[in-house]
């Protein structure tokens, strides 16, 4: 009997991974989650992706710390734009960099404002790749539309094209991903701007009640039968902790009740490696500050495991 092997990935020839440290929060306004890297760092998932076969290179990109001196004023309302646009800027360049070497990676943030830097990373290196989307929030708001004025909440209407017109910060940033490209799994908690964008644009979003509706099993199925029908694309999983329950991931910034359960976001990650198409995955907003010992390290075990099933844990 011969099995396929779970390296065997249909896009990336070789078996290495690199590990890029994104140690970013100016997206939001809660101090702690650029320290998430190092926490998630030292809970071993490089030991973790080396037990399953593959070469590991770890990136760091400390100076995503250092704010600029002048924030510069703003035509919108948002909160340190240039901080964001520059600290993308540098991510995205590091992440295509290594994406060009023909590795995967994983970005591990951070808040999810790095997701302009991803996305336009995953998408200049690899053009006809989908975007799935996990998080309990759509972060489509266009500077416009944002209640917030946090970055976090808008970096996919950014490589969608659709803030209009773009804060003079983000010139930089292509209209690099298709509406037929993405898609969400976990939303709970969408503003009404977010709202309309997403069905005028007919993207396919499963909220936590078609989990309930249909089960996980076959929303994935769903999902990835829209942006990837027979695997020949290949898939950037962004991962916003958030999407799981507050219950097992209290240690993060902006909590929804009534996430994924673990079994939930693990069938994901599962999922999403069994296609052998997974080229980047992002890991965002753990917070180590915003919880007690015991729910920072049940936040962080929940970042780890993602980490590793999505690279081919429960395959055999
Ligand atoms: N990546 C996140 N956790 N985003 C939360 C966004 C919350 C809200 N929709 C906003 O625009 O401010
Ligand atoms: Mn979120
Ligand atoms: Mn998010």
């Amino acid at each position: 009997m011969t099995l396929l092997n779970y390296l065997d990935h249909r896009f990336l020839g070789g078996r290495n991974v690199s590990l890029i440290k994104l140690p970013f929060g100016a997206g939001q306004k809660k101090a702690g989650v650029e320290e998430a890297p190092e926490y998630i760092m030292n809970s071993g998932v490089d030991k973790d992706l080396k037990k399953l076969g593959y070469n590991v290179e770890v990136v760091d990109v400390p100076e995503l710390k250092k704010a600029p001196a002048e924030e510069g004023p703003s035509s919108k309302q948002l909160y340190r734009p240039l901080y964001v646009s520059t600290a993308c800027q540098r991510a995205k360049n590091v992440i295509a960099g290594e994406l060009s070497k023909g590795s995967a990676v994983v970005n591990i943030g951070g808040d999810h404002s790095l997701g302009i830097a991803t996305v336009s990373a995953v998408q200049e290196v690899h053009p006809t790749s989908c975007l799935l989307w996990i998080d309990a929030h759509a972060d489509i708001n266009t500077p416009d539309s944002s209640p917030s004025g946090n970055l976090h909440g808008c970096p996919v209407s950014l490589v969608l094209g659709y803030a209009k017109p773009v804060p003079p910060e983000f010139e930089w940033v292509k209209t690099c991903i298709d509406s037929g490209r993405v898609a969400y799994i976990g939303l709970r908690d969408v503003d009404p701007g977010e709202r309309m964008l997403l069905r005028q644009h007919n993207i396919p979003f499963f909220t936590m009640h078609h989990v309930d509706k249909y089960g996980i099993g076959r929303v994935v199925e769903m999902a990835m039968a829209a942006i990837n029908p027979d695997n020949l694309r290949p898939t950037h999983l962004s991962v916003d902790v958030d999407s799981v329950d507050p219950s097992i991931v209290p240690a993060t910034g902006t909590r929804v009740k009534g996430g994924l359960t673990f079994r939930e976001i693990m069938y994901i990650c599962e999922a999403v490696a069994e296609t052998r198409t997974l080229v980047a995955l992002d890991v965002v907003e753990v917070n180590p500050l915003l919880s007690d010992k015991e729910g920072c390290e049940s936040t962080i075990s929940v970042a780890r495991s993602v980490i590793r099933t999505s690279f081919g844990l429960q395959l055999v």
